[in-house]
């Protein structure tokens, strides 16, 4: 088990093997000390029970149920078109479900206690362009009791982004920067952030995820980001929810997945023996220097027999995903959910929404 501080998110997660959700941090009395109005470490951020989106065109999102614990750094991968910004919107109570609940720290995700506790950064990132960069900031700190202005000053800083600028003279990527300082400045509970990358240079991007790390383990946020870039994905987050064609495909701690998976060189035939009753993912690779995603199952911890092959690494394993509809979904033990009608008998909240 880890002993991390429940403040330390780990950037390469610690390796683990539970599979049965009992992988919680340690320290937890240190965690009690706490103020109470941050999360504790061992309740749900975001918990969907059968959440479901449907758009004029149809459905964007079907069926999702899943828990993200409070105090990971999640990361949210799919194609195009996934239903990524669907699940955002609502995780933001920007918009409402068609089908299903979403909880967001117990509260009905749209309802004020929800929304007052989550940060989020569209991918357009709607600014003031009128304003200056000073302007924007002091409306963060009128619009928010639990405003950070030293963060979100150090920030906009960092980029040598002039405070008297206007929004609209600035480059693409500094309003990023500024849009970054008032999701920050804001000290939510959970912030969420839709490719907020896309749009910086390389050696920002480094600078604005080591920054998004440490103010997240600094402060217990829970962190929900989508992204295309992979190997940042690998390098930031503990926790994941892969959705293709608006269903959930894997969902769970990073370590938890991986640990269920091993790759083989070669195709299915040189799978060995001993791994031949689990099932293959799929295969990639041009002739003689194929690789084979194989995942493991029955009863955890799987036996060390079936363990022949290396582990995958997070970007293996999500081309893997992405790359074969037909795999079945696995949703960890860490990110499974009880049934809808649990949820809302067990929430006077839900239970009167429900009436
Ligand atoms: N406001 C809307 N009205 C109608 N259809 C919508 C709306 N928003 C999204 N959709 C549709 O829902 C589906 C999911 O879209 P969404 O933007 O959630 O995907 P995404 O995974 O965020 O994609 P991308 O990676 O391209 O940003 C798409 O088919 C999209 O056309």
């Amino acid at each position: 088990m880890s002993a991390l501080p429940p403040s330390g998110h780990p950037i390469h997660p610690p390796e683990r093997n539970e599979w049965d959700g009992r992988a919680e941090w340690d320290g937890r009395t240190e965690w009690a000390a706490a103020p109470t109005t941050r999360p504790r470490w061992s309740e749900p951020a975001v918990e969907a029970y059968g959440l479901g989106m449907e758009y004029r065109r149809g459905w964007a999102l079907r069926d999702c149920s899943f828990r993200l614990p409070a105090g990971r750094i999640c990361g949210l991968v799919g194609p195009n078109g996934a239903g990524k910004s669907t699940l955002m919107s609502l995780v933001t109570g920007m918009a409402r479900p068609t089908a299903g609940r979403l909880r967001v720290f117990g509260a009905e995700a749209h309802s004020p206690d929800g929304s007052l506790r989550t940060a989020f950064l569209s991918q357009d990132k709607p600014l003031f362009r009128r304003f200056t960069v000073a302007e924007t900031l002091l409306m963060g700190a009128r619009l928010n009791p639990s405003w950070d202005r030293a963060t979100a000053e150090a920030i906009v800083r960092a980029g040598n982004v002039p405070l008297t600028a206007r929004v609209g003279t600035l480059s693409g990527g500094q309003r990023t920067r500024v849009a970054f300082a008032l999701a920050f400045g804001k000290r939510p509970d959970l912030l969420v952030l839709d490719e907020p990358m896309a749009d910086l240079d390389p050696l920002v991007r480094k600078e604005l995820t080591l920054a998004l790390a440490a103010e997240a383990a600094a402060h217990g946020t829970t962190v929900l980001i989508s992204s295309h870039m992979l190997s940042e994905l690998e390098d930031l987050c503990d926790y994941l929810l892969v959705i293709a064609d608006g269903s959930l495909r894997l969902a769970g701690d990073a370590h938890e997945l991986l640990a269920a998976h091993t790759l083989i060189d070669g195709g299915p035939a040189d799978v060995p023996a001993a791994v031949g009753g689990h099932r293959v993912v799929e295969t990639s690779g041009a002739a003689g220097r194929a690789v084979t995603l194989v995942r493991l199952e029955g009863p955890p911890p799987v036996p060390p027999a079936s363990r022949a092959g290396r582990t995958p690494g997070l970007e293996d394993l999500l081309l893997g995903y992405l790359r074969s509809p037909e795999a079945p979904p696995l949703i960890c033990p860490s990110a499974r959910v009880g049934d809808i009608a649990d949820a809302i008998a067990n929430n006077p909240t839900t239970k009167d929404a429900a009436a």
